[in-house]
């Protein structure tokens, strides 16, 4: 996905009109609007206060005639399942349309059912008559830190219309009924992620890609040969050793989390925006659970001191109309602190690991201090550029993604 097919040159020409284009939704919404780009006289923070409950709508917003809202138990199998298909059917693919992502079921119930969660905060839309899911969005609870101030936020996901009812205005009112929801929770701040240019990023990511299976890579169309490059010379270019090379380098374990909670925590805190992690939520989101999340630390053999940790998340992609294969196995680079282990190293075993766990390609947004090793562990620049988002917090100054410390699923 290195080269910059057509499709993406298009998406990037749209991207950039998107700058001149009226968005009718969103200049309606308490996000940085365009026209308020370089005015230093607006204060960061909140651009709207809270209102008390009473004035928020008590009510759900219209829908149009045919369809009714729903809140979906993640907890219950059956409706996960629904939720499941309906993404696996309907969520975001790549300009080429080659791709889909495929979260697991087991995924989505870690990824939205975290510690204090609400689960009128898991929004669907049904049709009456078939009583079939067409429509979803969801928020779950965090404490983000942006720059001194931690504000509790409802971290925005899944937002997925079915393709059949596309372009019909749905999705603000899917953004603006989980934004009911989130308001009866007495929260006034979102943080969310697009692959879309919407007012205002504050900032966007470059994804990054590192092969670790280039032949199916190449046969499904993920990457190219290198000009001048053989099949043979590009396994071997991207050979991995069998085992990880730090001593001490091992699975996190529940007994590490207070360790793991005080490492990220100070690692954290020397970006601009960043997840305020207590030891609950590093429980939740960094202990290893199968086919959903990956955590290692580095255990110093003479003092048993925990001094650095990674981590990667799975993500599957459904690959649309190849023969040969039908899933892209990919890993995303999630959370990783090094303090004794230089991040490239760490790094290079998480690779390592990674390629173990059959893993095709390894995935990591240049966040954080991710740009130090991206090159020189053979990662290539992806097609997909990640924007960030907050909603009712204006930020002064767009970020370098190198002050972000926040990766969301
Ligand atoms: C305090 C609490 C606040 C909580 C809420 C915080 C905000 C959360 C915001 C959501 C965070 C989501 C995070 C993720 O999940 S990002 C992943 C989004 N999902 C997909 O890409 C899956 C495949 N695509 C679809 O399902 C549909 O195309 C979607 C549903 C995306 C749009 O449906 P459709 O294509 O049928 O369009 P429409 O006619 O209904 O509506 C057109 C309007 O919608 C605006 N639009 C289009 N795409 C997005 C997008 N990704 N974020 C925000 N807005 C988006 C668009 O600019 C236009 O508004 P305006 O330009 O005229 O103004
Ligand atoms: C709202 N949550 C944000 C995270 C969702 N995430 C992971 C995401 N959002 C936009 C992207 F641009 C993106 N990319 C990973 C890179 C990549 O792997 N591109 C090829 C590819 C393989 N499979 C797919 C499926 C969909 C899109 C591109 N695909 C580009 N990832």
């Amino acid at each position: 996905k290195e080269d910059s097919s057509l499709a993406t040159i298009a998406r990037r020409f749209q991207d950039s009109i998107s700058l001149g284009k009226t968005h009718k939704f969103w200049e309606s919404q308490p996000v940085g609007q365009y026209k308020d780009i370089g005015d230093s006289s607006l204060p960061e923070g909140p651009i709207e206060p809270p209102t008390s409950l009473s004035e928020v709508k008590q009510e759900p917003y219209n829908l149009p005639a045919l369809y009714e809202w729903t809140t979906c138990d993640m907890e219950s199998d059956e409706t996960c399942n629904e939720v499941y298909n309906l993404l696996k059917n309907n969520y975001v693919e790549d300009d080429e349309n080659m791709f889909r992502f495929n979260y697991s079921q087991e995924f989505l119930r870690w990824a939205l059912c975290p510690p204090g969660y609400y689960p009128s905060w898991h929004v669907g839309v049904r049709a009456k008559a078939s009583q079939k899911l067409v429509a979803f969005i969801t928020g779950v609870p965090a404490r983000i830190r942006v720059r001194d101030e931690v504000v509790k936020m409802a971290e925005i996901n899944f937002l997925c219309v079915h393709k059949k009812l596309r372009s019909k205005r749905l999705a603000p009112v899917m953004i603006k009924e989980v934004t009911r929801r989130v308001h009866l929770e007495n929260m006034w701040q979102a943080a969310y992620t697009a692959g879309v240019v919407l007012p205002t990023p504050i900032t966007t990511c470059q994804y990054w890609h590192r092969s670790l299976n280039p032949k199916k890579l190449i046969d499904v169309g993920f990457s190219r040969l290198g000009a001048r490059m053989t099949m043979s010379r590009t396994i071997k270019l991207y050979k991995l050793p069998d085992s990880p090379a730090t001593p001490g380098f091992r699975k996190v374990e529940l007994r590490d989390v207070p360790a793991v909670t005080r490492l990220l925590r100070n690692y954290l805190s020397q970006f601009v925006v960043a997840p305020y992690f207590d030891e609950n939520d590093v429980e939740h989101w960094l202990l290893p659970t199968d086919n959903v999340v990956d955590s290692y630390l580095v255990e110093s053999p003479e003092t048993h001191e925990i001094t650095d940790f990674c981590s990667f998340y799975t993500l599957p992609s459904s690959i649309l109309g190849n023969q040969n294969y039908l899933t892209l196995k990919a890993a995303y680079s999630y959370y990783n602190v090094s303090v004794k282990t230089p991040l490239l190293q760490l790094m290079n075993d998480a690779l390592i690991v990674a390629k173990q766990k059959d893993f095709d390609v390894f995935n990591a947004l240049d966040v954080m201090h991710n740009e130090s090793f991206l090159k020189e562990l053979k990662f290539g620049p992806g097609d997909g550029q990640l924007h960030y988002y907050l909603y009712n917090y204006r930020i002064q100054h767009a970020l370098r993604p190198s002050e972000l410390g926040l990766v969301l699923l």
